[in-house]
């Protein structure tokens, strides 16, 4: 368990409704929700320091700051206290320095990769946070869908994009994930990380990377049961989990996909779906 124990905020009403009830294209959203041109980011909580659990970073010591609120609905998100409106009173806004506050305090003041993560982190605005945290020696990393670009992406150290496959009833706009990109320009690094349950998300990471040849691409087994908030120490579906790996492992050899990575969500494997960690 990480030595600190997590730093929840629950604390604060939203000053305005954001409710998304379901996928909206970027231009949609910057209409819809203006977070962009407000100082403060919905927080739904920050927590660490705790090891990077996915993709790239994984087993890097990193501080959590989760946003609340997100343009999609992916039928399996397993963080859905940052996604639902129900849960909205729970997201405190935010000025950067109160942020950092705590991140320096949850990293003992040693500077370290905070990860950005939600919801969809791409809706806030961190631009000030970003400037102000690398002044002091921290990095940022984003972990997002690829569905909203902001041109503070160029002041990351990492970018993830994970388009959401088929299984997750959400349409990837490869068009938006290009956007990020350029956005994002030689500044972080860029990698593309998968969600697949099944040969249909298979077959999309694997057209999809197609398209990006530059990109690193890991791959994680999808984990089927995100328990209801609250209800985060319930058992996971190890088994399930296991099987898919090893299903997920065997495709990418079977099929010489020699540049992919194949990683489990390391966290759950740990501490299984629980908050915080
Ligand atoms: C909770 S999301 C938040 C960031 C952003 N909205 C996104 O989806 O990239 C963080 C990561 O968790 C992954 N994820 C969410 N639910 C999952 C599940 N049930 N099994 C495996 N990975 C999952 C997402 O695909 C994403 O890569
Ligand atoms: N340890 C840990 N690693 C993670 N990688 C991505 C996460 C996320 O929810 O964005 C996550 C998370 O919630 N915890
Ligand atoms: S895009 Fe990310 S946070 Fe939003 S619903 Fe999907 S997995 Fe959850
Ligand atoms: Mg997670």
């Amino acid at each position: 368990m990480p030595g600190a124990p997590p730093l929840w905020l629950v604390q604060g009403a939203l000053a305005r409704d954001d409710r998304c009830q379901g996928q909206r294209n970027a231009q949609d959203l910057g209409r819809i929700s203006p977070m962009s041109e407000e100082r403060t980011i919905k927080v739904c909580e920050i927590f660490g320091p705790t090891i990077q659990g996915e993709g790239a970073l994984i087993g890097r010591p990193t501080v959590f700051v989760r946003t609340g609120g997100c343009d999609y609905r992916c039928s399996w998100c397993d963080s859905l206290h940052a996604v639902e409106s129900r849960f909205r009173d729970d997201w405190r806004p935010m000025e950067p320095h109160e942020i950092l506050e705590s991140v320096r305090r949850l990293s003992g003041g040693k500077p370290l990769t905070v990860t950005l993560s939600g919801g969809n982190p791409a809706i806030q605005p961190f631009a000030d946070l970003i400037r102000r945290g690398k002044a002091d020696g921290y990095g940022f990393a984003l972990e997002t869908q690829g569905s909203v670009s902001q041109p503070w992406f160029s002041e990351l150290e990492t970018l993830v994009l994970s388009p959401k496959p088929p299984s997750s009833g959400m349409q990837c706009d490869v068009d938006a994930v290009r956007t990020c990109l350029r956005a994002a320009g030689e500044g972080p690094r860029s990698v593309l990380k998968f969600v697949v349950f099944d040969d249909a998300d298979f077959r999309f990471a694997r057209q999809t990377a197609a398209l990006f040849p530059t990109l690193r691409v890991y791959l994680q087994p999808g984990n089927h049961t995100p328990p209801p908030p609250g209800e985060e120490d319930a058992a996971i579906d190890l088994d399930g989990i296991n099987r898919r790996f090893e299903w997920l492992v065997g495709k990418v050899l079977s099929e010489g996909w020699f540049e992919a990575h194949v990683l489990p969500q390391l966290h759950v494997l740990i501490w299984g779906n629980r908050r915080g960690v």
